[in-house]
């Protein structure tokens, strides 16, 4: 680098702050006036809206003005968070404007152009580009391209120019502490400080600091289905944050955030990721866990979480084990479209709508509707015509009604109040005659009177998708791989789940699907996006389910087939195989990610060592301590080890995760300490990651990252099944800077028999059991 130059970039990091001072100074000014401005529509939109909302009993007749008024208030909402978004970016880049410098020559040009690059675009009056966003179609190439020749995709088709120079900066509080110029796509000191700092309480982005096979994720706009199979650490949520936030850059237009929606593994992380789309500039995507989704859609039952079920399945026998496979699976999902499509109006299970005990429209009179609309039409279809029969069946019911001696006598103890809210929105000139306004309020009556029957039929009350689901496990033959005595036996559990208002995980999707097959409904359009992280935890069944109700989405899967939790580890390739069979996409993409970037070289070292194929695994230069294994031989001495290990690790570190196989381990071990040490234990209802130590089961940790990592009770009794391999894994794969492993009696062989290099661990053995 040529002497001065740190001066010269020190002088412009200096005039661009003083220029972005002034603009925070008069986006200010904006914001009040822009407060002001929804304060004013508010309060116009309450004094409006004054409406009894027991009183609107029809669906149908929201008032339009009501929504008119409401779409001012939301547009003004909408606007002002615009501008405090806007202000919060200024006041980001008025700390560290930009992190990178890119100089081109573009063709036909005898000047280069110096262009920098931060976390958002910064443009003077003239609409000189003072800072280029890093989602800019010219700043790929700080990210992809080395010196020399390179290309970029812009909306107008492919460019090329010729990349002099790539510099980079650390810039903090308006200070250039670090920079220098760099041949490589982020070069590895800037990664280095990144990585090495203490892990914080939310996720970071990585935007100074994206990969080139990041960036490959980050700005893809073809595919329909893109899988990301990266390994544990390698920034596959850091990717995909990264995503979102260029493909709302990307689309301005024609995508907002609440268009994505991102399936997560739990609570906490949902938390922990919250940070990163605000602090670049963009609106969170929707956030929900799958145990959230399906709770919310079964209304009344208790859907068996992911977590549960890591709980139990724990004792699985192997017919159980084949049958939960075999419900996870595509063929599954193939088997009930088929019985589903095939469905005459005798095998549907209709129900009886009942009013006060009586059967309103029976069961067999709703199938008599049905039956009446030709079976070459979809099931669906069928279905929603019925429900528009029973809709109109039931008007003329209420039309019919309304001279019926009830209905007056109600009418004549209406009080004027009652009358008075009856008649909102309605002027007397807007009645004929006096028997105009009577029947006006009578319908009223009786239309609140017979709600419950409307409710019924929108809600699709008059079909059980439970009994049918039923007869559909019942009637399967199944394959002569699966015992049919436990087949059975698994479809009587499923109905005595029902009883007590419980749904096991392997029954919740295909069930919704029946149940959304049929009738057609609980499907949403809107959805342009679907994230799911950790996708190694969902089955092929609950992926077909998703996508039949996104049917608009363009889907995006992230996940580590080595993560999986008792489960055997799947192929990348080979999933992306049965994902398109099950999907039908025509524009698929699997991109896979091999460096690991979370852990010192040393911890991934270890923990790639445990994995049949770990070797294709590539651990980021990053030094620190070797892993450690402690063996014990009896409980108590482990949880004096524990202690003071814990006490040592809590000197160097932020946050010390003590992790278990499952949740009784956990609160064993957050019994045994918390005396000693302000202990938080983790359940899937947290939402906040505290510092210090922290006790949870592995299913919680997903990713997550401490700084570092205990791994509790790793002996051969623990850990006795090749299906542990992935949890064992996922737990050494937390830890950023230091992981430690008890074992209560002898280690398990899926760490004695793994190929770990000596000098790659320390061994602290208590020499003999104290019994011998
Ligand atoms: N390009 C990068 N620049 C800086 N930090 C990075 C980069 N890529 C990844 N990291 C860091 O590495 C850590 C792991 O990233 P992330 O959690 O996104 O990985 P992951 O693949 O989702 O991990 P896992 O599957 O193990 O949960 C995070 O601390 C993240 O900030």
């Amino acid at each position: 680098m040529e002497p001065g130059e740190y001066k010269k970039e020190q002088t412009r990091v200096d005039s661009i702050i003083k220029k972005i001072k002034a603009r925070i100074k008069k986006t200010r000014v904006d914001l009040h006036r822009a407060h002001q401005e929804t304060k004013k529509v508010q309060q116009n939109y309450s004094a409006n809206t004054s409406v009894n909302y027991f009183e609107v009993d029809d669906r149908i007749e929201t008032s339009a003005e009501l929504q008119q008024q409401r779409g001012l208030v939301s547009r003004d909402l909408e606007n002002e968070s615009i501008i405090k978004r806007h202000l919060n970016t200024l006041k980001d880049l008025s700390n560290s404007p930009y992190f990178g410098r890119i100089d081109i020559l573009d063709p036909d040009e005898s000047t280069p152009e110096n262009l920098y690059i931060g976390t958002a675009s910064f443009v003077d009056q003239n609409q000189n580009f003072l800072i280029y966003d890093w989602r800019a179609p010219i700043a790929s190439i700080y990210y992809n391209g080395t010196l020399g020749k390179v290309h970029y995709t812009t909306p107008a088709g492919q460019l090329s120019t010729d990349l002099l120079k790539k510099r980079q900066f650390q810039i903090q509080d308006g200070k250039i502490n670090n920079m220098f110029d760099t041949n490589e796509t982020v070069g590895d000191e800037m990664l280095q400080h990144a990585l090495g700092e203490q892990n914080d309480e939310t996720m970071q982005n990585i935007v100074a600091t994206i990969q080139s096979e990041q960036n490959d994720i980050i700005r893809d706009t073809k595919s329909d289905l893109l899988v990301v199979q990266g390994v544990a650490g390698s920034g596959k949520t850091s990717a995909i944050l990264q995503r979102i936030a260029f493909l709302l850059y990307h689309s301005r237009s024609s995508l907002v955030a609440d268009q994505i929606v991102l399936l997560s593994p739990n609570k906490l992380f949902s938390h922990y990721i919250s940070d990163v789309l605000p602090s670049l500039g963009e609106r969170n995507m929707r956030q929900v866990t799958l145990a959230e989704f399906f709770n919310h859609r079964f209304e009344g039952f208790h859907v068996q979480s992911i977590f549960d079920r890591y709980e139990n399945q724990q004792t699985q026998n192997n017919d159980q084990i084949a049958i939960h496979e075999y419900k996870g699976s595509a063929q599954f999902m193939a088997d009930l479209t088929k019985y589903i499509n095939n469905l005459s109006a005798a095998d549907i299970d209709f129900n009886d709508i009942n009013f006060r005990g009586k059967p309103f429209f029976t069961g067999e009179f709703i199938r008599s509707i049905f039956e009446k609309y030709p079976s070459r039409m979809l099931t669906a279809q069928r279905m929603l015509k019925t429900k528009n029969q029973l809709i109109r069946i039931l008007k003329k019911r209420i039309h019919s009604s309304i001279h019926e001696p009830w209905v007056n006598e109600e009418l004549e103890t209406l009080s004027e109040e009652r009358i008075r809210t009856m008649m909102k929105g309605k002027q007397l000139r807007d009645f004929q005659s006096q028997d105009d306004e009577r029947d006006f309020l009578a319908t009223k009556l009786v239309k609140r009177e017979y709600r419950i029957i409307y409710d019924a039929i929108y809600n699709n009350n008059f079909f059980d998708p439970y009994l049918q689901y039923t007869d559909f496990l019942n009637q399967l033959t199944v394959e002569a791989h699966i015992n049919e005595e436990q087949w059975h036996q698994s479809a009587i559990n499923f109905a005595n789940q029902l009883e007590n208002h419980q749904i096991s995980l392997d029954n919740a999707a295909p069930l919704l699907y029946t149940r959304d097959l049929i009738t057609g409904e609980g499907r949403n359009r809107a959805i342009k996006y679907l994230f799911i992280d950790e996708m190694q935890d969902y089955s092929i069944a609950q992926l077909v389910y998703l996508r039949f109700i996104f049917s608009n989405a363009k889907f995006n899967l992230i996940g580590d087939s080595e993560q999986a939790l008792f489960k055997a580890v799947e192929k990348p390739n080979q999933l992306l195989k049965n994902l398109n069979n099950a999907f039908g996409t025509r524009h698929s993409r699997l991109i896979t990610l091999r460096k690991s970037y979370r852990s010192t070289y040393q911890i991934t070292t270890f923990a790639k060592s445990l994995l049949p194929d770990g070797n294709e695994i590539e651990a980021f230069n990053r030094q620190g301590p070797v892993p450690e294994i402690i063996v014990r031989y009896d409980n108590e001495v482990a949880i004096q080890s524990l202690k003071t290990v814990i006490k040592e690790q809590l000197n160097d570190n932020g946050t010390v995760a003590i992790i278990t196989k499952n949740m009784a381990e956990a609160k064993f071990i957050y019994h045994s300490i918390h005396r000693n040490f302000k202990t938080t234990l983790l359940d899937d209802a947290d939402r906040t990651l505290p510092k210090g130590a922290i006790v949870l089961p592995v299913y919680l940790a997903k990713g997550l990252e401490f700084d570092s990592v205990i791994g509790w009770d790793v002996s051969a009794t623990n850990y006795n099944s090749n299906q542990l391999v992935g949890t064992l894994y996922t737990i050494a794969t937390r830890a950023m800077h230091s992981l430690i492993l008890i074992s209560v009696g002898a280690v398990s062989p899926l760490i004695t028999k793994a190929n770990i290099p000596n000098e790659s661990f320390k061994i602290d053995h208590q020499l003999s059991s104290p019994n011998k």
